[in-house]
């Protein structure tokens, strides 16, 4: 191990095994210049802080300086959200054996009742989804309210997600209620006007420009290749157009054009926030969702704008994720990641927008971007598709999710398995059985995780955290510790330890709700509400008493602590960031 200062010191620990011995440390400065990292197994300088210092490593190796712990509990026993599902996994299967992937579930018909999003809940679910396309406003609002309901009353973490509408060409009316089947060769009359009653062969738009740019011979995809046809006359803003490939229309079929080979990009005027979805929007702030999933997404400022608006109107943060699902949102995927709080790929309307074999390079590229830059990403749609209907996966599916997990996505979607299937609890408990095995499987095959992150944080303070956490999780995995605690108000420095993809699960305590609704989105964090104070001991040692009254940690079991709770009566500038490693007693 070797430092060396600058204005930062840099911690290089080595590969494979270290070896702790605190002699080898001492409270002094290090190498060249004077380092604002300090290594030092003795918690007294912990109190020098305030002299330029930024970090201070303890290293906690002898277990005969473990913690003592408090007497009486119960009163911290309250104050401790450990939600019920983790404490249940966690006695059961152990530090190692806790989920690292978060599973979301789409509400809908299938599963709206208390009983039934309390199954989910039970199951597994990290996050619920409304998808505002579909029901009423008042539905949505009503399944919410249970949702918080069961997180207030049964101890659950469920977050909440809305997700908007958006703008996009579709079919309002192709003459049935449900599909209609295409047959080649048959002829269809596409158009913006309003019919009344259904007309056969006749299919009604929702957006008057649908045809603006079209030209006769360009290809018409329903639902990216459900149905396919050439475009035979244009008259006026109407499309006549013959089936050249059979398929069925589904209810909201999206258009997309063809010419020799590529999408024609309509220039149309829809907002990627209707009038609609911004009503959905204030009706979600009013209800407290922890997250808004942004359809159609085309560039970083219609991110912004969102938040902006957000900051003005809600009391508590809530995350803004883009939804990647047009060409136009893949050509601008760095700028729109940076700019929003997380990502979804949003495979469904981009296989619409992109040939289907370029779906699994995308997503990966896109999961990778998110890492690099420290966003949640969440893998969404026909993820086990077959088991809206039936009660067993295609081995296909199994793989795909497979792959998702290990590409290390933070989160993993059922859309239509759990809101209108009929075995959405089993769609979910494969998602978990699938996750944990894969899991385990990268754990055991490539016992070093290969991501080098790239710096994401400009000023100091925000790259020593970085720094601080990249070694944090490295000791840890070559330390083989069982859990790594976190203690974090805004959930920075618990995402910068998910980015690293540690083996051990990561506590992160915080003493802020909207954060702990936060982190249920990120890789292999569980988290926790404690009341934190200004003394980081104080922190440690009461929650790890209460773990340990909950009898969910033990004798022996060793924690890497990493902190960064910023002492109010400090200037910011100085935020107090620490490693220790400690052996429970
Ligand atoms: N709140 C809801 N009410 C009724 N049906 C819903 C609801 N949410 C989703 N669905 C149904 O589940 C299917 C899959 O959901 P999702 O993937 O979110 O929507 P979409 O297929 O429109 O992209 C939808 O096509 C719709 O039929
Ligand atoms: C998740 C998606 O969005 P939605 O279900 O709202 O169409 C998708 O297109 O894959
Ligand atoms: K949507
Ligand atoms: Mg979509």
């Amino acid at each position: 191990m070797a430092v060396y200062g600058g204005s930062l010191a840099v911690w290089h620990g080595h590969c494979g095994r270290v070896s702790w011995s605190p002699s080898r440390f001492d409270s002094k400065c290090f190498g060249l210049g004077r380092p604002r990292i300090y290594l030092s197994p003795s918690k007294d300088v912990m109190g020098r802080i305030g002299c330029g210092v930024r970090a201070i490593l303890q290293v906690d190796v002898d277990s005969r300086q473990g913690l003592s712990f408090g007497k009486d509990t119960r009163e911290l026993d309250s104050a401790l959200g450990l939600d019920v599902v983790s404490e249940e996994e966690l006695r059961e299967k152990g530090f190692l054996g806790m989920r690292k992937t978060k599973l979301v579930c789409t509400i809908g018909p299938s599963c709206c009742s208390s009983e039934e999003l309390e199954r989910l809940a039970l199951g597994g679910m990290n996050v619920a989804r409304l998808n505002m396309c579909h029901n009423t406003r008042e539905w949505h609002c009503e399944v919410i309210r249970k949702i918080k309901r069961l997180n207030e009353e049964k101890g659950f973490c469920v977050s909440v997600m809305i997700d908007t509408e958006g703008s996009q060409i579709h079919v309002i009316d192709h003459g049935s209620p449900s599909s209609v089947k295409v047959e080649e060769g048959s002829v269809w009359f596409f158009t913006a006007k309003k019919i009344d009653g259904c007309l056969p062969f006749t299919v009604e738009a929702n957006y008057s420009g649908f045809s603006e740019d079209i030209e006769v011979g360009d290809e018409l995809l329903i639902d990216g290749g459900m149905a396919t046809f050439e475009v035979i006359e244009k008259i006026d803003g109407d499309l006549r157009c013959k089936c050249t490939d059979c398929g069925l229309f589904l209810p909201r079929a999206k258009f997309s054009f063809w010419r020799d080979g590529k999408l024609v990009k309509q220039k149309y005027e829809l907002p990627t926030l209707s009038p609609k979805d911004w009503a959905d929007i204030d009706s979600g702030i009013t209800e407290g969702v922890d997250f808004i999933a942004m359809s159609f997404v085309n560039d970083a400022d219609e991110v912004r704008n969102l938040k902006t608006y957000i900051s003005t109107k809600s009391t508590k943060p809530i995350g803004v994720l883009a939804k990647i699902e047009s060409l136009e949102a893949l050509r601008k995927l760095g700028d729109i990641v940076e700019a929003s709080d997380g990502i979804m790929i949003a495979r469904g309307d981009l296989g619409v927008e992109i040939p289907l074999e370029h779906i699994p390079a995308v997503q990966k590229e896109i999961t990778s971007i998110c890492r690099q830059l420290n966003k949640p990403v969440i893998v969404a749609s026909q993820l086990l598709e077959s088991m809206v209907e039936y009660p067993t996966p295609t081995r296909a599916e199994v793989a795909d999710v497979s792959e998702a997990v290990r590409q290390y996505a933070d989160g993993l979607m059922l859309s239509g398995e759990s809101a209108i299937g009929l075995y959405g609890e089993k769609a979910l408990s494969i998602l978990r059985m699938t996750s944990n095995r894969m899991e385990s499987w990268s754990r055991q095959e490539n016992r070093q995780s290969n991501l080098w992150p790239r710096q994401v944080g400009v000023a100091l303070p925000d790259r020593i955290a970085e720094q601080i956490c990249n070694c944090a999780v490295e000791m840890a995995n070559n330390l083989g510790v069982d859990s790594i605690f976190v203690y974090t108000k805004h959930g920075q420095m618990a995402s910068l330890l998910s980015r690293n993809r540690p083996y051990s699960p990561i506590f992160a305590f915080t003493d802020t709700d909207s954060t702990r609704m936060a982190l249920n989105l990120r890789w292999g964090v569980t988290p926790l509400l404690l009341n934190l104070t200004d003394d980081i001991e104080a922190n440690v040692a009461k929650s790890i008493s209460v773990l340990k009254a909950k009898g969910v940690v033990g004798e022996g079991d060793s924690i890497l602590v990493v902190s960064d709770v910023t002492p109010e009566s400090r200037a910011t500038s100085t935020a107090f960031q620490s490693i220790q490693i400690k052996t429970v007693s």
